[in-house]
């Protein structure tokens, strides 16, 4: 690797702080030089999350490099891994820091459709390392960060430091250190090799008791991971013709480094036919994995999570495996949602630094398969004329999300009806009841998994109080699951219960949209149900009328990006916790998380906290309909 770029550095509460650096890092011409590295770091303080913007439009990944001063961080959130280097390793003082590295080691044999990955990245990353250096050489803000840092006095040579042998002090670590920086639209991970002056902590033990002292890598691996889990075990399942035919290219070139540098252990498995998600699932050895990434559109996840309920033992498997999305097709409203971006690489670091929580699942029984198994669905049910617009536009697949909206905007201006009789189990039925229940649990993400290994009884999350996080933990242990979870509240073979309320067949004979969902956002830039909570034991449900004039109907399809559509008077909007479709029409279907389902009664039943999945800060991406 080309970088001995050797930084002096120290911990912060918030990341790494470089201080200073040696002078001549790099002697050729074209290579890093004093200062020069830091426009490097500089890029991580303008690395966005790749979050989507709050209006659910484009993503914000401004890749400039824009210079700063010395005192650059290197936040914890955007660090993969740490390591020490040389005689530092000898100098780690518990066995515990060895196994840790020990475990980042690779190990294995591949095959066509198991694949082990090779975690070792090294002379290519530092090939990337060091075409990403050249970059920010020829860019004009070298000119910028050079006059900044005239001043820099020089720091001792730290490869002469580099060892006890040669003067490095107890308290100095030479540890190289990989995180995540943008490259174009994309991050990718770059290493640095660091000289850490830090003084061990004392490290706290699950009881809170003070114990040996820990390490600096351990210190920063403990931070960088705060209340994920680290090393995850994944089972990646691609769809290889998923995203038009890109799922595995942009799997290989955007996701898997992030994953294998941040120490996952990955297999990959390849879908061969329509629904063989699902036979994976039902078929993989549980106690391998503890994460299943589908690097796919909203397809595989929906067929993992069928997979695994048609298990015998699907308890242990939904206490155990989280399923996740990593957006390699063409819908990913599970990595919107749950990631916050529809981007692959940033997919990725969510995914090894999000917060497992159990979401609620609904489940859906209709004639021709109840019998058999109900249907487990993560994402939405859907009739009318979304239904018809999204499973009737496969034809022009290759026009991705944007096939979504045409078709809706084409059926309704065609002035479609789809009459039907609905009854419902309200949770929220008005729109004041349904704020006042969204108010009530949006902080209360009752799925919410920490790690007690990596929780600092210190530190602050943004999302949770230390209080609801340790109940929390109490209440949803490993076993949290039993077989009665997955038992229904309401089989549809019994009739409809007298506390279900029919809705006005005013509205049901004229209907345009009927959609219920759990997740906020059903496609890139339709942020359908806004109110959408991940554990909050309800479906939100939306109708539509088809007498809406079309001047009524345009702004409100208009504004399915800003989510503001459910506070049109127009649109029914509430929270219910079951309900019944009764289709009046004679030709058509049902789509269930995208899929076609057919034209039948369908019943569904919230079904709470059944899966687990990873989410970023433990939340759904920020909908605003707080403020709404
Ligand atoms: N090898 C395969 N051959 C044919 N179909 C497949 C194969 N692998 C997966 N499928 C099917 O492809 C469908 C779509 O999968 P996925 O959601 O990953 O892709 P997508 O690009 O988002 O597509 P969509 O446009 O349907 O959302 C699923 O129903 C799945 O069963």
């Amino acid at each position: 690797m080309a970088a001995q770029k050797k930084l002096r550095a120290i911990l912060t509460d918030e990341g790494v702080l470089i201080k200073s650096q040696s002078h001549h890092m790099f002697s050729k011409h074209g290579q890093l030089r004093s200062g020069d590295s830091l426009s490097l770091l500089s890029c991580l303080s303008c690395l966005d999350d790749g979050t989507l913007s709050s209006d659910g439009g484009s993503f914000d990944e401004d890749d400039s490099l824009e210079l700063l001063p010395l005192n650059t961080t290197i936040p914890f959130n955007r660090i993969l891994n740490a390591k020490y280097l040389n005689a530092d390793q000898t100098r780690a003082n518990n066995g515990k820091i060895l196994s840790d590295l020990s475990q980042i080691e690779n190990t294995g044999s591949s095959s066509e459709n198991d694949e082990v990955e090779n975690r070792s990245l090294s002379n290519d990353k530092g090939q990337q390392f060091q075409s990403s250096l050249n970059e920010l050489n020829s860019s004009s803000n070298k000119d910028k960060w050079n006059s900044k840092t005239s001043n820099i006095v020089p720091s001792t040579d730290v490869s002469r430091d580099a060892s006890p042998m040669f003067g490095m002090r107890d308290n100095q670590h030479l540890i190289e250190l990989t995180f995540a920086v943008p490259k174009g639209h994309d991050i990718v991970p770059q290493k640095l090799t660091l000289l850490i002056d830090h003084v061990s902590k004392k490290s706290k033990t699950n009881s809170g008791l003070n114990s040996s002292s820990s390490g600096v890598v351990e210190e920063i691996l403990e931070k960088s991971y705060e209340n994920s889990k680290r090393n995850r075990k994944v089972l990646v399942i691609i769809n290889p013709y998923g995203g038009k035919g890109k799922a595995k290219k942009l799997f290989l070139t955007k996701a898997r480094p992030i994953l294998l540098e941040s120490g996952c252990k990955i297999e990959i498995a390849y879908t061969k036919y329509a629904r063989h998600a699902i036979d994976i699932a039902k078929d993989l050895d549980i106690s391998k994995y503890d994460t299943i990434a589908c690097a796919s559109g909203d397809g595989i996840p929906y067929e993992v999570i069928n997979g695994l309920y048609r298990r015998p033992d699907r308890v242990e498997a939904f206490n155990k495996l989280a399923v996740t999305q990593l957006p390699c097709g063409s819908g990913n409203a599970m990595s919107i949602s749950c990631h916050w971006t529809n981007n692959p690489s940033y997919a990725a670091l969510c995914l090894v630094k999000s917060i497992e929580t159990r979401i609620d699942l609904m489940c859906c029984s209709q004639p021709s398969y109840m019998n058999e198994w109900p249907r487990l669905s993560f994402l939405s049910q859907t009739y009318g004329v979304i239904a018809e617009s999204d499973i009737n536009t496969e034809f022009i697949r290759w026009m991705g999300s944007i096939r979504f909206n045409l078709g809706v905007a084409f059926n309704i201006f065609q002035g479609k009806k789809y009459p039907c009789e609905v009854f419902v189990k309200y949770a929220a039925k008005s729109k004041k009841e349904l704020k006042v229940h969204f108010l009530e649990n949006k902080d209360k993400n009752k799925g919410y998994l920490a790690f007690e290994p990596n929780t600092d009884p210190d530190s602050s999350l943004d999302s949770l109080s230390k209080n609801d996080r340790n109940n929390r933990n109490d209440e949803l242990s490993p076993t949290f699951l039993t077989e009665d979870n997955f038992k229904l509240k309401y089989p549809m073979t019994e009739p409809v219960p007298d506390d279900w309320e029919k809705v006005d067949s005013e509205l049901t004979d004229n209907l345009t949209i009927f959609y219920t969902g759990k997740m906020p956002y059903i496609a890139e830039d339709t942020k359908f149900f806004p109110a959408a909570l991940p554990a909050d034991g309800t479906i939100d449900l939306i109708m539509t009328d088809g007498r809406t004039s079309v001047a009524k109907i345009t702004p409100i399809l208009l504004s399915l990006d800003k989510g503001s559509h459910v506070l049109e008077p127009e649109v029914v909007h509430s929270k219910i916790l079951a309900y019944k479709i009764i289709p009046k029409i004679k030709s058509g279907l049902f789509s269930v998380d995208g899929e076609r389902f057919p034209l039948e009664p369908l019943q569904v039943e919230i079904m709470p906290m059944l899966c687990k999945t990873l989410l970023k800060n433990g939340r759904y991406i920020d909908t605003e309909f707080e403020s709404m």
